[in-house]
């Protein structure tokens, strides 16, 4: 495949770019903190100054940013991937954001004679290490079947939904059930441990049950030793939360735990915990117990 650009390298970003690399693709990085892109370049990539510059050197263009404001900026702002996107160019934003945001990118994108395919994916930074990803994409079928030899290294299983705003409905549905999962999850870890149970025998048992599964395995344990080091930031699920919350009012679903879950993030982003693990909204039980 020839050369891929790539804006923004924070932790999916740098995990998918790594592996990329790591294939024998070659990359042209660019991030907003233009010192993130080092790393990067150590293993062999190559610097662009700006996401238009990105654009103009390379075929296909893939973006990964925190959300909405950042996908939309980085497209439309100065030196943007509008300022060089036109025939036979293809941008591939895997961002998680809500179809509108999606839509509106793709509109200016195709009206300048370029493609567009919205990608965002399913899965944390050990996944986009390990190329594990859950790729979900919609919008030009031909970009997505260009681009499928990258997509193979990323993840571990790419599907197609059709019309863009799909890709990202989806992503928000399924980030809307795993943020109301783990405040459930969080509320059984506490009341295990207020009442008295051992917290590593309520993962072991829930391990062997219906309820079994990786996310329980994998974030319990920190949870328990009260560790939160971010693979998927708070304040990155908040926002899913609240953009899967727009997109049931959109559609007159009544959603009442994905409410609460909400709100749960945001009190943990009101306790300075958004930049840590989204497993952190456990500490809004914890603190809530110490309190009364
Ligand atoms: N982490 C995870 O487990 C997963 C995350 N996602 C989604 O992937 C996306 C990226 O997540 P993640 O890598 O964790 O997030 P990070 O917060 O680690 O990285 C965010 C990236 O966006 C850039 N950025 C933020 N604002 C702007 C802006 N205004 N203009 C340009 N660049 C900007 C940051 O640049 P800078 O370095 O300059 O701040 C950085 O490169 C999010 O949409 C998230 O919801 C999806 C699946 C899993
Ligand atoms: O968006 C987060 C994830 O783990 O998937």
């Amino acid at each position: 495949m020839e050369e891929i650009g790539f804006l923004g390298l924070g932790i999916m970003g740098k995990a998918m770019s790594m592996n990329l690399l790591r294939h024998g693709f070659k990359l042209t990085v660019w991030n907003r903190t233009i010192s993130r892109c080092d790393e990067l370049v150590e293993h062999g990539a190559t610097i662009g100054e700006s996401p238009a510059a990105v654009i103009k050197k390379c075929k296909y263009t893939i973006a990964m940013l925190s959300d909405p404001a950042a996908a939309l900026s980085v497209v439309f702002g100065e030196d943007g991937v509008l300022e060089q996107i036109g025939s036979g160019k293809g941008y591939i934003d895997m961002s998680t954001v809500d179809a509108e945001t999606s839509l509106k990118i793709n509109e200016a994108i195709t009206s300048k004679g370029g493609s567009f395919l919205e990608a965002p994916v399913s899965g944390s930074k050990k996944p986009a290490e390990d190329g594990q990803l859950v790729i979900l994409s919609a919008g030009e079928k031909a970009l997505y079947e260009a681009v499928l030899p990258a997509f193979d290294v990323l993840g571990k299983k790419s599907f197609f939904l059709g019309q863009v705003g799909n890709g990202a409905k989806m992503k928000l549905v399924v980030n809307m059930i795993m943020g109301s999962m783990m405040n459930a999850f969080s509320e059984g870890l506490v009341l295990a441990d207020k009442s008295g149970l051992n917290s590593q025998t309520l993962l072991d048992v829930l391990d062997l049950g219906a309820i079994a599964n990786p996310m329980f395995k994998m974030k319990g344990p920190s949870m328990i030793g009260s560790s939160y080091s971010p693979a998927f930031p708070l304040k990155h699920q908040q926002k899913d939360m609240r953009l899967a919350l727009a997109l049931g009012d959109e559609n007159s679903v009544p959603m009442p735990l994905a409410a609460a879950a909400n709100e749960a993030f945001k009190k943990a982003r009101s306790m300075g915990l958004g930049d840590l693990d989204f497993s952190a909204v456990c500490e809004t039980i914890v603190s809530s117990g110490r309190s009364s």
